[in-house]
């Protein structure tokens, strides 16, 4: 048998910021024993270290995948985001180096949809400052300002995921939703979409939001957004932290133009629990403060452990990059008694043409190919007929890894 493919022993996984141990079973059971677990997050040149010889990385949110951290880690084949978010990694750099990004994408959406179901009723009963006031030996009972749920107007910014599951959920609790999102969504239940955000703010109670990291929703509530909404309405955001302008938010509150808000997410969030949180919010009694837990619960993070350390297990195994995020979608049989050669390269003209030449010139048969192409990479995966001890695959190896534009070449099998 070749020698180029590598045992499963290793193939090493370093797992950080305490991935659910569900993920260690699920490596554990498909053969992968070499882990280093760490329940923290590593700053860059930490991290520019410890990936040196790790064929795969699993992060949370606060691990930052750079740039610089690619360039060092020579051996990395895949990243397992253990989340929905994959701003914290650099997916054109991964890309670039042949790293394969996973993420989770369903997992943990229903815990997100509940905890800000709870504040929104929370928030909408004046609960934060009844609360912090009790703490304070404070009896602070009277029913101004509070209010039901039913019939309030809910405004939900981006309809994706947790904003349709969180729609479905609001309505069982008679709110009326509407929804600003930039792509078509099918209106659940009885919610309609608004044609823009500013719409949307005017109209609602209840403002929450729910979308993704992006150029586009990188500071979207500001000054000018918040002062549209209504008086006294509230504010929900357990998205990102780059999504609202804090000390914007901090000032709405304080004037009593918002009644309330609820923050999971900031722009700079502590990297580990032993350091402090800083932040405007921390004084005003009007506003839950969470440490971005939205999807934090065992239930999620168990679901969340198996779907992406089984994604990684069968890339590793198998090749296949379904549901990859940053990087050309390929699902593949399983081809028992062929060996399994894959071949990353930047995507240019003639590329498969090269590769086929030396398959020819090798008089080699191939069982199966299979190629996507993104605007960058191209992923090439080819099951060849040639018995498990000859060393024909290390030898159409070396030629494919001379192609100019490849980026990474591997026996699988
Ligand atoms: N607080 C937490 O612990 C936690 C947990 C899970 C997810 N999240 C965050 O929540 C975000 C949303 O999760 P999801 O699963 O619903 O994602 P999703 O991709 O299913 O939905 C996002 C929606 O936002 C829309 N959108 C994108 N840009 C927009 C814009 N500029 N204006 C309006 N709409 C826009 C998209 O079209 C999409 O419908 C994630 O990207 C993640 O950052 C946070
Ligand atoms: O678990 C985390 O660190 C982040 C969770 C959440 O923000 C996500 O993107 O899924």
């Amino acid at each position: 048998m070749s020698q180029v493919s590598l045992a499963k022993d290793r193939i090493k996984f370093l797992l950080l910021e305490g991935v659910h141990e569900s993920a260690v079973e699920i490596l554990k059971q498909r053969g992968y024993h070499s882990i280093e677990y760490i329940t923290t997050a590593l700053d860059e040149a930490e991290l520019c270290d410890k990936v040196r010889d790790a064929h795969f990385i699993g992060i949370r949110s606060r691990t930052q995948l750079t740039e610089k951290v690619f360039a060092a880690a020579e051996k990395l084949i895949g990243v397992g985001c253990f989340c929905i978010g994959t701003n914290q990694v650099d997916l054109v750099a991964a890309r670039n180096h042949g790293v394969v990004v996973f993420n989770a994408p369903f997992s943990n959406t229903r815990s997100v949809a509940e905890l800000v179901l709870a504040e929104i009723i929370m928030l909408l009963r004046r609960i934060p400052e009844k609360n912090a006031a009790a703490h304070r030996g404070e009896w602070y009972k009277t029913a101004t300002g509070s209010f039901e749920a039913r019939g309030k107007v809910l405004g939900i910014v981006g309809y994706g995921h947790i904003g349709s599951q969180l729609s479905i959920l609001a309505e069982q609790l008679g709110m009326q939703v509407r929804f600003y999102d930039v792509e078509s969504k099918l209106p659940l239940g009885n919610a309609s979409s608004v044609a823009s955000l500013d719409a949307l703010l005017q109209q609602s109670d209840v403002v929450t939001l729910h979308v993704p990291e992006t150029a586009q929703t990188q500071w979207m509530i500001d000054a000018p957004q918040l002062t549209k909404m209504k008086p006294g309405a509230l504010l929900v955001n357990a998205s990102r932290g780059t999504v609202v302008v804090i000390d914007a938010l901090a000032e709405a509150l304080r004037s009593g133009h918002l009644a309330g808000a609820a923050i999971d997410v900031f722009p700079v969030e502590p990297s580990s629990n032993k350091e402090v949180f800083e932040s405007p919010l921390r004084e005003l009694d009007n506003c839950i403060l969470t440490p971005h837990v939205g999807g934090s619960t065992q239930e999620a993070q168990e679901n969340i452990g198996v779907e992406v350390a089984g994604k990684l297990a069968h890339y590793s195994d198998n090749g296949s990059t379904l549901s990859a995020v940053n990087f050309p979608e390929v699902s593949l049989p399983t081809h028992h008694g062929a060996r399994r050669l894959l071949h990353i390269h930047q995507n240019r003209p003639g590329m498969l043409t090269r590769i086929n030449q030396l398959l020819a010139e090798q008089n080699i048969n191939v069982s199966g190919q299979y190629l996507q192409t993104d605007a960058d990479v191209g992923y090439v995966v080819i099951d060849i007929d040639t018995p498990a001890d000859s060393d024909i695959a290390d030898t159409l190896l070396d030629a494919m890894r001379a192609i100019e534009g490849t980026i990474r070449a591997r026996v699988l099998y």
